[in-house]
């Protein structure tokens, strides 16, 4: 089961650019959250932070007890051990198979010897499903099969963290619906802690179980995905809608009178559309983590908009839901 990260009143600049101030969240174990923000918000910064790569100027990052902000290197080695990180083009050494690639934290990081290596690493391949690719170079397969053999390699040291920074990036729309839904399977099987840096809107609708906003150099929100995905602040609604009228400006945030003047021409982010149903695992399994579809509206009182979790099949996820759980614990009786 993943662990529980608590950041807290976290800020980062450079030099005298802030990035973000005060940022406060949990990111609750082994569930799946995503970061939203437009680009430069400090997002790929904020990944980097978590991990250690770089040191906030103020602020916590609690890890099973511990102060991952604020503590020495040899802790922050044994910290940075429960990370995996996919970073955004996979990072792999073009010169090694990908084989090597995957066996290179286990070579580096661990006295395993080579027949230890080999079952892990196979079965890392096996699990993002590229059995077979391992002699390529990464200079011969697609940009697609490049993210899952970073992903593999993410994997191998066994983490409870695994950060993917915009693992969607340069993917077209079917392998993303593919990348994602290997994700949501992953997170199934390793029950680890995840969070996802992303632009795709379609994988924050559909995949977490909690969604944060950065902006204007703090984190506008984060919460349950039901909480974004039915909110009234305009620049949530203006991010997920994809729109140009809101406060997300061209390069930076609009300011006031450009906002009077959109308000007096009736330009407005829109109303959210309905929320899809959240994307589940294959063969009927169901996350430990997972959250019944319309719990937190319920619970808050929120009328989602008419069509919410009704899938392309017609099924309408609020009855789907309780039938699948009965079916499981009838399974295990
Ligand atoms: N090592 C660094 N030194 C100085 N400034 C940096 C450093 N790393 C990032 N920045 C600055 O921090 C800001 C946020 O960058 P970051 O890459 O985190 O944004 P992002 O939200 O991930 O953007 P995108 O969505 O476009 O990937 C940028 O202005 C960037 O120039």
């Amino acid at each position: 089961m993943g662990v529980e990260v608590v950041v807290d009143g976290l800020t980062k600049s450079f030099g005298r650019q802030v990035i973000w101030e005060d940022v406060s969240l949990t990111l609750p174990a082994g569930e799946i959250s995503v970061l939203l923000g437009p680009s430069g918000t400090g997002k790929s910064v904020f990944l980097k932070t978590l991990v250690g790569l770089l040191r906030p100027d103020r602020g916590h990052i609690w890890i099973d007890g511990h102060d991952l902000a604020g503590c020495g290197e040899d802790r922050l080695y044994e910290l940075r051990r429960l990370f995996g990180v996919l970073f955004q083009d996979g990072a792999l050494f073009g010169s090694m198979s990908l084989y090597d690639n995957i066996a290179f934290p286990l070579r580096e990081h661990t006295k395993k010897t080579e027949a230890q290596i080999r079952r892990i690493v196979m079965e890392k391949i096996e699990l993002v499903g590229l059995v077979g690719a391992e002699g390529k170079l990464p200079g011969e397969i697609s940009g697609g099969m490049r993210k899952r053999a970073g992903l593999a390699r993410a994997l191998v040291l066994d983490p409870e963290i695994i950060l993917f920074d915009e693992p969607d990036s340069g993917l077209d729309p079917v392998r993303t619906a593919y990348l994602n839904q290997l994700i949501v399977d992953l997170n199934a099987e390793i029950e680890a802690t995840f969070l996802i840096v992303t632009h795709d809107v379609n994988t924050a609708r559909t995949v977490p179980d909690d969604i944060g906003l950065l902006f204007r150099r703090e984190l506008v929100m984060f919460g349950p995905r039901e909480m974004l995905l039915s909110s009234d602040e305009p620049v949530v609604r203006q991010f997920l809608n994809a729109r140009r009228h809101g406060p997300i400006g061209m390069s930076e945030e609009k300011d006031v009178s450009e906002l009077a003047a959109e308000a007096r021409l009736g330009q407005d982010p829109g109303a959210l559309p309905p929320i899809p149903p959240q994307l589940m695992p294959t063969g009927n399994r169901i996350r430990r983590t997972q959250h019944a579809p319309g719990a937190w509206l319920a619970a808050n009182g929120v009328v989602p908009p008419q069509g919410s979790f009704v899938d392309e099949r017609g099924r309408n996820w609020l009855e789907e839901y309780p039938r699948l759980i009965d079916a499981h614990v009838k399974g295990a009786r």
